[in-house]
């Protein structure tokens, strides 16, 4: 059971509650503008601590309220990818890139520079500054410097809602990729409907009233039949 999240939040006057239990694939966190959506997916990097509770990503628990276990946000292994890409701004994409790596310990690597950069299209970008990229090419190199940093699962808050549409259709299919091929899971927050129906094996919807969450609901079987024909993820590390 990929998450496993049973949480109270308090943030500021917002009440905010979530449950849900989700298998592989993404995990839509759905829902209206102050739901606490990105609260949740904080939670769940360890950035905020709830007010009880459990989380747990596979067999791992990250924070259980009662035991007052809360690991540290480092210790969780997860990659997040941000709105704007925070790409830093005085390093080239290739040093962006080896940022999330270098964090990582050796035994956790499972992608190096070249396969990353490979597998997002930007092995031509490595020398340019980030200013110097489009919104989409920023959002790749973002989503490789947060593959690169050896994760068990990777957190998305609204990775899309700064491109055009154009873009936007690039970065799914990558999207999908890390899905499918890598067979990462993901938590993705979204309040753009098609987007979800596109990406989503699980929609959880958040209710601004923190009267709670509808369980991870499978959107359809064509998740079953997308897995069926995944790669193994990529177990050796590898040097950069
Ligand atoms: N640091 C904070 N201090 C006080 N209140 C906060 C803080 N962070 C979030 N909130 C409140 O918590 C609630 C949930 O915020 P959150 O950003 O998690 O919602 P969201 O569903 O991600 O919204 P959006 O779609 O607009 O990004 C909101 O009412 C917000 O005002």
């Amino acid at each position: 059971m990929p998450f496993d999240v049973d949480i109270a939040l308090q943030r500021g006057s917002a009440h905010i509650a979530a449950r849900f239990r989700v298998g592989p694939g993404l995990t839509a966190l759905f829902g209206t503008s102050g739901a606490g959506k990105t609260s949740v997916l904080n939670a769940v990097a360890g950035l905020i601590r709830p007010q009880s509770g459990r989380i747990a990503v596979g067999e791992e628990v990250l924070y259980d309220g009662t035991t007052r276990l809360h690991l540290a946000p480092e210790k969780r292994a997860c990659g997040y990818v941000f709105q704007d890409s925070r790409l830093f701004p005085h390093k080239t994409v290739r040093d962006n890139l080896l940022f999330g790596w270098k964090l990582a310990p050796a035994a956790r690597r499972w992608m190096a520079l070249e396969e990353a950069s490979e597998f997002l299209g930007i092995a031509h970008l490595l020398k340019r500054m980030p200013r110097t990229l489009s919104g989409g090419e920023m959002q790749r190199v973002a989503i490789g410097r947060a593959l690169l940093s050896g994760p068990r699962f990777l957190l998305m808050d609204e990775p899309l809602s700064s491109l055009d549409e154009e873009r936007r259709g690039g970065v799914m299919q990558v999207i999908e990729r890390i899905r499918d091929e890598l067979a990462l899971p993901i938590l993705y927050v979204s309040h753009d409907r098609r987007e979800v129906d596109r990406l989503a094996d699980h929609v959880v919807t958040l209710s601004p009233d923190g009267t709670g969450v509808t369980p991870g609901i499978r959107t359809s079987d064509a998740p079953a039949a997308r897995r069926a024909a995944l790669r193994p993820v990529p177990s050796t590390p590898h040097n950069p």
